[in-house]
C-alpha cells in the first residue's frame, strides 16, 4: 500500500498531455486550447468605424461646418467631404475616407443645414481605425491560448468559423456489478440504483469534458475482460468503478492483469478509497475506483482530476487547498489519512456527520474535503485544517 503523496506523484508522472489535433466549430470550442496560431482573415474593424453618434468632419479652422449628408451603421455610401464639411454619422457606421474626426452630437448645435461644434478637436478623434484590433494576416490568437467566451466572440468577429484545437480525451466510464439497475426501473430485493456513472459523468461535464461514454458490465470475468479490452482500445482514459477489491466476484484487477495493463499502483493508504488502482496501456490511462460512491468521487477529485489537467496540458494540476479554521470536532479511527466531506465558507470549515464511503448524502451538500494526515488523530474546533476546495 502506497502513500497518498506517492500515488499523486505517480499520477502526475504518468499522465501526459494529449498532442492530438481536432477541428471544432468555433462556437463549440469554449474551454479548448488552440493547437495552432490563428491568423486574422480580415482587418478588425474592417473599415474606419465611428465610435460615436455625432458628426464626421473634414476639419478646418472655424467651428462651423456645412452639413452634406448622412451615414448610418450598415451603409456603404462614401460621401466626399471638402474642408469645412460634415456628415451626420452614427456609432458603428463607416467613416468616409475624407472625414478625419468625429464630434459627438452632445457637443454640436445643428440647424439642419450646418452645424457648430463646441470646440476644436484633434485629428482622428472617435474614429476606430481599420485593423485597430488586429490586421489581416496578423496572429489573432496564439497557439496554446485557452478559449474563453471572450475568445470565441473575438474569433467569430473575425469571421473564423472553425478552429484547430487540442483534442480533449475521450473517456469511458465503466460500472461493474450484478446488483446495479437503472434509476427509473423497479427496485427489487438485493438491487440498488446505479449512480456512479451519472455522478462521474456530471463531474466530467462540469470540468468541460464532454466526450464521455458509459458502459456496464456484470460480475463475470470473461465479460469484464471483453468490455475492458474494447474501452481501453477506444479511449484515452478509462474510469472503472467497483469490482476492484478482494471479493470472489471482484474481477476488475484480474481482467486488467489479463489485458496487460501496466499497474502503476494498487491500494493507497487513505480513507476513503483504499482499493484504488491506476495503470496504463500504451497511451490509455486506467483508473479503477472503488465502487462505494463517496470513495469513487473522492478518488476522482484527488487523483483523476490531476490526470485530466495534465492531459489538457494545464499547469496547475491539483485542486486548490487552503488552511481553514475547523468549526467541528472530529475523532479519526484507524491510521489511514482521511478525506472528510465538509462545507467551506469564508475561511471556516464544517466537517459533516456521516463520513462512510458508501454515503453520498453528506457529499451532496459538501464543497470541500478536509484532509486529515496520518499523524493527526483528532481535530478540535478552531484547529487549522488542510482543506481541498472542490470544483463545484
Ligand atoms: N475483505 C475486504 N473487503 C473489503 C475491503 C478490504 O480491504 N477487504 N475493502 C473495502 C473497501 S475500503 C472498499 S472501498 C470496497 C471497494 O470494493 P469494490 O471496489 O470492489 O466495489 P464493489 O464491491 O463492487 O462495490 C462496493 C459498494 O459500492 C456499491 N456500488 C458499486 N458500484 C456502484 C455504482 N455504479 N453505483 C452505486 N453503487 C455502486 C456496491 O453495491 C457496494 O455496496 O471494498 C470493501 N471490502
Ligand atoms: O476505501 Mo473504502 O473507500 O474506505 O470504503
Amino acid at each position: 500500500m502506497i502513500s497518498i503523496e506517492e500515488a499523486i506523484q505517480l499520477v502526475k508522472n504518468n499522465s501526459k498531455p494529449l498532442i492530438k489535433e481536432t477541428i471544432k466549430p468555433t462556437e463549440r470550442a469554449n474551454g479548448y486550447v488552440l493547437f495552432k496560431d490563428v491568423y486574422s482573415p480580415i482587418n478588425m474593424p474592417p473599415f474606419r468605424q465611428s465610435a460615436m453618434d455625432g458628426y464626421a468632419l473634414c476639419l478646418h479652422e472655424s467651428l462651423k461646418y456645412k452639413l452634406i449628408g448622412e451615414v448610418k451603421a450598415g451603409d456603404s455610401n462614401q460621401p466626399i467631404l471638402k474642408h469645412g464639411e460634415a456628415v451626420r454619422i452614427f456609432t458603428g457606421a463607416p467613416v468616409p475616407d475624407s472625414a478625419n474626426a468625429i464630434m459627438m452630437q452632445e457637443k454640436v448645435q445643428s440647424n439642419g443645414m450646418s452645424i457648430t461644434i463646441e470646440h476644436q478637436i484633434s485629428l482622428g478623434l472617435n474614429i476606430r481605425p481599420s485593423g485597430e484590433q488586429v490586421k489581416q494576416g496578423d496572429i489573432a490568437l496564439k497557439k496554446g491560448t485557452k478559449l474563453t467566451p471572450a475568445a470565441i466572440g473575438y474569433l467569430i468577429s473575425l469571421g473564423i468559423t472553425q478552429v484547430s484545437v487540442y483534442k480533449k480525451p475521450n473517456i469511458a466510464i465503466v460500472t461493474t456489478g450484478n446488483e446495479l439497475i437503472d434509476a427509473g426501473e423497479t427496485l427489487t430485493y438485493g438491487k440498488i440504483y446505479e449512480s456512479n456513472s451519472k455522478m462521474l459523468l456530471s463531474a466530467l461535464y462540469s470540468l468541460k469534458f464532454y466526450d464521455v461514454t458509459i458502459h456496464k458490465v456484470e460480475d463475470n470475468y470473461f465479460k469484464t475482460v471483453e468490455k475492458l479490452n474494447s474501452v481501453i482500445n477506444d479511449n484515452d482514459l478509462v474510469i472503472i468503478t467497483g469490482g476492484i477489491s478482494v471479493g470472489d466476484y471482484d474481477f476488475v484487477g484480474k481482467a486488467l492483469n489479463e489485458l496487460k495493463v501496466e499497474e502503476l499502483f494498487y491500494k493507497v493508504k487513505q480513507k476513503p478509497g483504499k482499493p484504488l488502482f491506476f495503470g496504463k496501456k500504451e497511451r490509455t490511462l486506467v483508473f479503477a475506483l472503488p465502487g462505494n460512491p463517496a470513495a469513487a468521487l473522492s478518488c476522482f477529485y484527488v487523483y483523476v482530476y490531476i490526470a485530466l489537467q495534465n492531459i489538457m496540458n494545464r499547469k496547475i494540476m491539483e485542486l486548490p487547498r487552503v488552511n481553514a479554521k475547523s468549526i467541528s470536532n472530529f475523532e479519526k479511527r484507524g491510521d489511514r489519512p482521511q478525506f472528510l466531506k465538509a462545507i467551506h465558507n469564508e475561511g471556516e470549515v464544517e466537517i459533516l456527520e456521516g463520513q462512510n464511503s458508501s454515503m453520498l448524502q453528506t457529499f451532496a451538500i459538501s464543497n470541500a474535503l478536509v484532509f486529515v494526515p496520518e499523524n493527526i488523530s483528532s481535530i478540535k474546533a478552531n484547529d487549522l485544517v488542510n482543506t481541498v476546495l472542490l470544483p463545484i
